[in-house]
């Protein structure tokens, strides 16, 4: 069971409400750092990784607990070098990633996203509060070391570039660091 201190490679977890741009972002940090990008939600999907089916949402609910068994061998191995995207953190063993990076969005911006997605007003509306919140940042800074997490502004494409850069570049010293 690999640790922060044992991992040949860093594990990254881009994590941020949805519709602040992790599964766009993620690809493009997994290629730039030649590391592996795990579709999370493809996952979920092709190995139906869900538990009961929720009414009122109309969407069958993720099991947790299956999803982590079937990430288990590839996050606890020593090798590293896996980037994932998910929009919740707090379930994840800590011991997993070597950074946690939250991508944050202005409400504005976020609510013409996420209804360009056709969500239901009432899906849409809670993600902005989450969003307004900061419902995921206080969720990574109390689920892992405040050191590793990292907040960054996702609004546009000059900071989405830039964002990949920074990451790229903390990813590098904690590589060189082993
Ligand atoms: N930095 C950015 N600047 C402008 N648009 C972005 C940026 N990041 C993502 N988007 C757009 O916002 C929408 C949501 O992005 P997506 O990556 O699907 O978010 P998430 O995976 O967090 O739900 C997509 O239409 C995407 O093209």
């Amino acid at each position: 069971m690999a640790t922060r201190e044992t991992r040949k490679r860093p594990n990254i977890l881009i994590t941020g409400t949805p519709g602040t741009g992790k599964s766009t972002l993620a690809p493009k940090v997994a290629s730039n750092l030649n590391m592996e990008f795990i579709d999370i939600a493809g996952e979920i999907k092709k190995f139906n990784l869900y538990g009961e089916y929720d009414a009122d949402y109309q969407c069958h609910v993720l099991d947790e607990d299956k999803l982590l068994d079937h990430l288990q061998e590839r996050m606890d191995s020593d090798e590293g070098g896996i980037v994932i995207d998910y929009h919740a953190c707090e379930f994840f063993p800590e011991r997993w990633f070597d950074l946690v990076i939250v991508l944050r969005c202005d409400n504005t911006i976020l609510f013409d996203r996420l209804t360009e997605r056709n969500y239901p007003e009432k899906k849409v509306r809670e993600n902005v509060e989450c969003e307004i919140f900061g419902t995921i940042l206080d969720e990574a800074k109390e689920s892992y070391s405040q050191e590793i997490v990292h907040e960054f502004s996702n609004e546009n494409h000059d900071q989405m570039a830039e964002n990949v850069r920074k990451i790229t570049e903390l990813a590098l010293k904690i590589k060189k660091k082993k």
